[in-house]
């Protein structure tokens, strides 16, 4: 009996070594479950590569996660392996600076793992969280470590932050000091009712203390630039006897002397604080409120603008009564409108682009009734926006140089992330490979990543630009339609490197 202990002893010791190494060296190799591809040190070649200097025919080395060069023609060893796109394009992926993914509190929206699988089926290698939608609003340093818990091991592409100025935090320096530091890449306010009662609108005195605050950590201020002139027209105003159904009713709630006021109180609060960025986020007024954004910009204020892809697809004149999937604000306006945006945006007057990607549960459309005026306000794009804007884009003459500008290049210097946003030697390896000319229907068999793909306006268009591959960090995280096995995106938070204002205007 003892002879058969000290027999059996070393043989459970013995196993059990090799179960913990097992354990051991697979949770290593789990890592590899962050890319379709096994590759740590790899080609990627394509015919169309979008780099700053033009579209060259050449290649990528990408190693440890980073871009190691980037040559032109075949001049690359053929002892490491090559993935190639032949023509397809090569380019930066999309930063999205404006995404609400409403997570944590709200994950029946949208969520930190539907949203970033559908952004990394899109092409999107970054975006930039809301600070509002989720529950709690990322208003301090305990809801942005909440943001940052709720993401960990959801997330398929890098996301960072944006915090949220309120009139609970404008008046305390303190506590938007410590969100800034705890890595907020710079703060995000409502010049009017957000639609969301826990995120609270700002005026402008707090719009100037938020400002003198960011102006020391060279961080932007993000503006829904929006203000309610109530002489005009009113905030859910039906009593007139006018139509819900009809978008022309939602459209006179919201005129562009709106943006235009909103954008006239900005410009008096940089004045006042000279240094800080301010950023205007979806602009739709092509006319009066562009003209004076460009006086702005002129007379030296650190400012920008984006514009949105639903601003530049669609036109109110066909939207359908009822159809309330394309109620945002401010809302979408008429074609002569539609087109002067793409105009300006061409002539580098609309610095970005940038999704808004803002779903709710299809509940809240209120589909059914088709009342524009108490439906949600927010259009769900995230997976398309790179399609849809290339496919209107190149009737007005887009290159594939413009489009790197406008959806990587310069919301990656508004969000600080100076390794991001160009196929350059030493940036992140964040690449997406797509299809230009192939086309398709988005429909209710397209593979489509949002939690609710119904609600979005963009159902029953026909697409061209179909996204071939995404790399993050070098990780394969989307390719052949299907998605790496583990989320393996970081989250960005943003550290001393201040984010420099006047980087981030065109002239
Ligand atoms: N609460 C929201 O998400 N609002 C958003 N809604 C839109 N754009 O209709 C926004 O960005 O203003
Ligand atoms: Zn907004
Ligand atoms: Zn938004």
């Amino acid at each position: 009996m003892e002879v058969l202990r000290w027999r059996i002893f070393p043989l459970v010791f013995l196993i059990f070594s090799f179960l913990v190494l097992y354990i051991k060296t697979s949770s290593k190799q789990s890592n590899s479950d962050c890319s379709l591809l096994p590759y740590e040190h790899y080609w990627i070649s394509s015919r169309r590569i979008v780099t700053p200097e033009g579209v060259i025919n050449g290649a990528v080395e990408v190693k440890g996660g980073i871009i190691a060069s980037v040559v032109k023609g075949k001049n690359f060893p053929g002892s490491i392996p090559v993935v190639d796109y032949g023509d397809a394009v090569l380019m930066p992926g999309l930063i999205d600076v404006h995404t609400h993914l409403d997570e944590p509190g709200r994950v029946e929206w949208e969520g930190f793992s539907s949203g970033t699988k559908a952004a990394a089926a899109g092409g999107i290698t970054t975006l930039i969280d809301m600070p509002l939608n989720s529950y709690p609003s990322t208003v301090s340093v305990e809801t942005l470590k909440l943001k940052v818990d709720a993401a960990h091991e959801k997330i398929y592409v890098d996301v960072g932050f944006w915090g949220g100025l309120v009139p609970e935090n404008a008046f305390n320096t303190t506590a938007l000091e410590n969100l800034l530091n705890a890595g907020a890449l710079g703060l995000k306010s409502f010049m009017c009712p957000s639609g969301i009662n826990d995120f609270p609108m700002t005026n402008s005195t707090h719009i100037k203390e938020g400002l003198s605050v960011l102006a020391k950590f060279k961080r932007p201020l993000l503006v829904h630039a929006e203000v309610v002139l109530d002489s005009e027209s009113n905030l859910n105003h039906d009593s007139k006897g006018s139509d819900v159904r009809s978008y022309e009713t939602y459209l006179r709630t919201r005129p562009p002397t709106w943006e235009e006021a909103a954008i006239r109180e900005l410009q008096e609060a940089m004045q006042e604080t000279r240094g800080a960025h301010v950023h205007i986020v979806h602009l739709s007024d092509s006319r009066t409120s562009l003209d004076l954004i460009k006086d702005v910009k002129r007379n030296g204020a650190s400012l920008s603008v984006e514009t949105c892809p639903h601003y530049l697809a669609f036109s109110s004149e066909e939207i359908m009564d009822g159809d309330t999937r394309f109620k945002c604000s401010p809302p979408i306006r008429e074609e002569a409108n539609r087109h002067k945006l793409w105009e300006s945006l061409l002539d580098g007057h609309i610095d970005m682009l940038s999704s808004d990607h803002s779903p709710s549960v299809p509940d809240l459309k209120l589909l059914e009734e088709g009342n524009f005026l108490k439906a949600w306000g927010g259009i769900s794009s995230l997976q398309y926006v790179l399609p849809v804007t290339w496919t209107y884009g190149r009737k007005y003459g887009l290159t594939l140089s413009q489009l790197v500008t406008l959806w990587s290049e310069r919301p990656a210097k508004l969000a600080g992330q100076h390794l991001k946003g160009a196929i350059v030697t030493g940036n992140h390896a964040d690449l997406v490979a797509w299809e230009p000319d192939l086309e398709f229907e988005l429909d209710e068999n397209y593979k489509t990543y949002h939690k609710h793909p119904s609600i979005s306006a963009y159902m029953g268009k026909r697409l061209s630009g179909k996204v071939l591959a995404t790399f993050v960090g070098g990780n394969l995280v989307y390719g052949d339609e299907k998605h790496a096995p583990r989320a393996c995106g970081a989250p960005i938070l943003a550290k001393e490197r201040p984010i420099f204002a006047k980087e981030i205007a065109v002239e």
